[in-house]
């Protein structure tokens, strides 16, 4: 199945503007390694109070351009198509961007005309994608309109949320009990419960979720829990004294904010995380929209979890069904490279700034992800009873 063949091969932004054997770091240390082995077990290192490193390995291993060039400000000058362009040149550079990347809602009928006949399952980010983007990650709520869209889309397709936040931290925000959830990036799952998946997959065992409903939980990174927990304490501890840092707990991965950190102080907390993480060399780091997010090193991520969805939903019949996913974020370009790569379905990016990805589609911000979630059930409705 060629599900769009017009894309050349995608290039992903995320900088790493020095090779890793020039500086000897720790590829735990450097922007987006490579994901690893899982280990079986071992103890964690506790954090010794050393010295905190120069603000210098920072800037070396990339770090800082990476968190300079996450989530740019629009109407501002932009560092994330690598020069610094006035915002009428962005709405320019925009226009020709989106040729390659079209609007999903004006292309909406090539997306439907290829549906026909197939069995569509929809994924969706949560943060920057459900809900707008804003200072504190504790308001970012969705509207009640974009709850009713998910909740009569999750009606007419199955349907899962994918968050980097943890399972419950989205279904408290989302509150919608007809669809399913995965958190920490994909290392939470709760899925529908299927005997297969569990005697298939170590760390897949059968739960109930919050309703009492019995569910298939699948945590690959279980044994990370409590060293988790020990970093993001002592990520509370040693960026407590620099304003505005805020520290969340995934339980399989913690989050460092700096939206709201002075930019001048952008290297020191940068550094801060630095010195802790090249403790734990079981952890490696990835970039969001200004956070850094410490997880396990493991071969999994949101991509794995879309395959794991759609095994568990028995959907993971190519030709026959077509997944959507839709998400604003770097961790979301794992499930779209899936998608491109099996040719299997379209990865829509939510985004109002050029960004290289390996979507096909895109949609400019969550209210146009709402109408395009409201156009999929009109379209199923028109389909089903014409
Ligand atoms: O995978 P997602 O559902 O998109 O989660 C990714 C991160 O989202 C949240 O942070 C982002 O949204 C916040 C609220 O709008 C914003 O303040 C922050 O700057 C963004 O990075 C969440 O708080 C993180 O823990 C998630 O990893």
């Amino acid at each position: 199945m060629d599900v769009k063949s017009n894309h050349s091969p995608p290039v992903l932004s995320d900088p790493i503007p020095i090779s890793k054997s020039k500086l000897s770091i720790h590829s735990n240390l450097l922007p987006y390694p490579q994901s690893g082995p899982t280990f079986s077990s071992g103890k964690y290192i506790g954090i010794s109070r050393k010295k905190p490193g120069k603000l210098d390995d920072v800037r070396s291993n990339g770090w800082l351009d990476a968190m300079i060039s996450s989530s740019p400000p629009r109407k501002k000058l932009n560092k994330d198509i690598g020069v610094e362009v006035p915002s009428d040149d962005i709405d320019v550079a925009y226009g020709s961007w989106m040729l390659k990347y079209p609007s999903a809602l004006n292309s909406f009928e090539q997306i439907t005309n290829f549906a026909r006949n197939k069995k569509i399952a929809v994924f969706l980010d949560y943060d920057g994608t459900l809900s707008p983007i804003v200072d504190d990650p504790d308001l970012a709520l969705m509207s009640d309109d974009m709850r009713l869209a998910v909740r009569n889309v999750a009606k007419c397709f199955p349907t899962a949320i994918i968050s980097g936040r943890s399972c419950e931290k989205v279904f408290e925000l989302v509150g919608l009990t007809e669809l399913h959830y995965a958190g920490s990036h994909g290392m939470d799952i709760m899925g529908p419960i299927s005997k297969r998946m569990s005697s298939d997959h170590l760390n897949c065992i059968e739960s109930t979720d919050q309703q009492g409903k019995t569910v298939n939980l699948f945590q690959p990174a279980r044994e990370f829990i409590p060293m988790i927990d020990e970093v993001f304490r002592a990520l509370v501890e040693n960026t407590k004294g620099v304003k505005g840092a805020k520290v969340e707990n995934h339980k399989f991965c913690t989050s460092v904010h700096y939206r709201n950190v002075e930019e001048q102080n952008w290297p020191v907390i940068g550094q801060r995380v630095h010195d802790i993480l090249k403790e734990y060399p079981r952890l490696r780091l990835t970039h969001g929209r200004k956070v850094l997010e410490i997880r396990p090193v493991i071969d999994w991520n949101k991509g794995k979890a879309v395959e794991f969805l759609l095994e568990s939903l028995e959907l993971n019949d190519s030709d026959d069904v077509l997944p959507i996913y839709i998400g604003d974020d770097r961790t979301d370009e794992d499930a779209f490279k899936v998608l491109r790569e099996g040719n299997r379905g379209y990865g829509i990016l939510v985004s109002s700034m050029p960004k290289e990805t390996n979507a096909c589609y895109s949609l400019k911000d969550p209210t146009e992800v709402m109408k395009f979630l409201k156009s999929l059930v009109t379209w199923k409705k028109l389909v089903e009873y014409p």
